[in-house]
């Protein structure tokens, strides 16, 4: 079999959008030298440093309280260079505190470390670290041009007119607005406005490019569209992005890696396959839309297979999370998404639950019927809208469809 692509190889190209000249640059060179001439201890180093240049924000144990509400509790971050990294989590859960202290906007009550590219920045003011965020009401200014807008972070950095106007122009290009240098902002559409506000950021080229809630006024199409829009931006540029947003679907599609926070801690950081398909706590699992989380006892692990007694039925799934936290006993979660129960004949090994249908939704695409189960109120998905639940008197789903966790206390509904 082929060896499988490494997702980051792609970001581990040098970027076309190299920094200005005269700009900062925070990261440290590779040592020169082919690699014929290197001693293995020599390798060993070059491989550290190069870690070390991979990683562009490196953040451990940060705090901060708005007076008695904690808004981050302990949270350690690191973002390597070229990462789509999203912070995905329910309102009030710390996001823009988290990215309000990065930026600098907000100093945090204390943290043990906040480097960017290796550099201290704990102490250092927003306009002295090469971040820029995009903000979701754009902040621009009406009485500029667009061009003017663009230019405007580079014009405070003191950069030459000619250098500032073809970096305008390349930002411009990359957001597909090039033909709108002169336009004034308020001859422009919600979704160009965005995008010049996205167009400024990127023409300062920052080490880290954050996004809060950037496509949030948008509507939906156009959103979609701008989802899109900003992959293929990150792509070419080769830009670190860190998004927040509070839409799952939003944080899947985009994301190299999604940290999903709640009340100012971080639940669980994974890829959006991993988040989606195995969430680690019942309030990772219900934040990623699983429609069917129930709760009950662990009644045993059997050859990788977790048995869930939920009243008097007992039904089985995949085991996750800590081993140790998983004995006989344990109060647990088990969750199953709306598209893996079938109402159509059971396959060997499945679980069988019996019950009762009742309203059936149509949503276009699937039709989602509720199922009063034995285990408690389902959500049964059918892509075939047509066929219905009719009077089935039972669901099924496959063990491995089923992920069985620790129940935490805060999360007992
Ligand atoms: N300036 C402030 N003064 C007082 N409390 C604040 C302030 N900013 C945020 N908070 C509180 O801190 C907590 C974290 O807020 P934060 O804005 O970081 O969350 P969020 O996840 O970004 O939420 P949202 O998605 O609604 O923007 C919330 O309880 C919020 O009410």
């Amino acid at each position: 079999m082929a060896p499988a692509a490494d997702p980051r190889a792609d970001r581990r190209q040098r970027s076309p959008f190299r920094p200005h000249a005269g700009q900062p640059r925070l990261a440290r060179d590779a040592p020169a030298g082919g690699p014929s001439q290197r001693s293995e201890g020599r390798l060993a180093i070059e491989k550290t440093l190069s870690a070390e240049n991979d990683l562009v924000l490196n953040i451990a144990h940060a705090f901060h309280s708005y007076g008695a509400t904690a808004a981050l509790r302990d949270v350690s971050l690191q973002v390597s260079r070229g990462e789509f990294l999203t912070l995905l989590g329910p309102s009030g859960s710390g996001k823009s505190t988290l990215l309000r202290v990065i930026a600098g906007l907000e100093n945090p009550d204390s943290v043990e470390r906040m480097e960017l590219h290796g550099r201290d920045i704990t102490r250092l003011p927003p306009n002295l670290r090469n971040v820029s965020t995009v903000f979701q009401h754009y902040a621009l200014f009406p009485h500029m041009s667009v061009g003017e807008n663009v230019e405007y972070g580079l014009r405070i950095r003191k950069v030459p007119p000619d250098e500032r106007r073809a970096a305008a122009e390349e930002a411009l290009k990359l957001v597909r607005l090039s033909s709108k240098y002169d336009r004034r902002i308020h001859q422009l559409s919600g979704g160009e406005r965005q995008r010049v506000a996205l167009a400024r950021s990127l023409a300062t080229k920052p080490d880290v490019l954050l996004l809060d809630e950037p496509l949030g006024a948008l509507d939906e199409r156009l959103r979609l569209d701008m989802q899109v829009e900003l992959i293929e931006i990150r792509r070419k540029t080769g830009g670190t992005f860190i998004l927040v947003t509070h839409s799952q679907e939003e944080a899947i599609t985009m994301s190299d890696r999604i940290v999903l926070m709640r009340a100012g801690a971080i639940e669980q950081e994974a890829d959006p396959k991993t988040l989606f398909e195995t969430p680690r706590t019942a309030f990772a699992a219900r934040f990623m839309g699983v429609e069917n989380v129930v709760t009950g006892t662990l009644a045993g692990i059997d050859a990788g297979v977790a048995a869930v007694r939920v009243g008097d039925h007992v039904i089985r799934g995949r085991p996750i999370g800590d081993p140790a936290a998983m004995a006989p006993g344990a109060p647990v979660f088990a969750a199953i998404r709306a598209e893996r129960l079938r109402f159509d004949d059971a396959t060997a090994g499945a679980n069988v639950v019996g019950g009762t249908p009742g309203t059936a939704i149509y949503k276009g695409k699937y039709l989602d019927t509720s199922f009063a189960s034995a285990i408690g109120p389902l959500v049964v998905r059918q892509w075939d809208t047509e066929r219905g639940a009719g009077s089935d008197s039972h669901v099924s789903f496959r063990p491995e469809d089923c992920v069985v966790g620790v129940l935490r206390q805060d999360d007992v509904a």
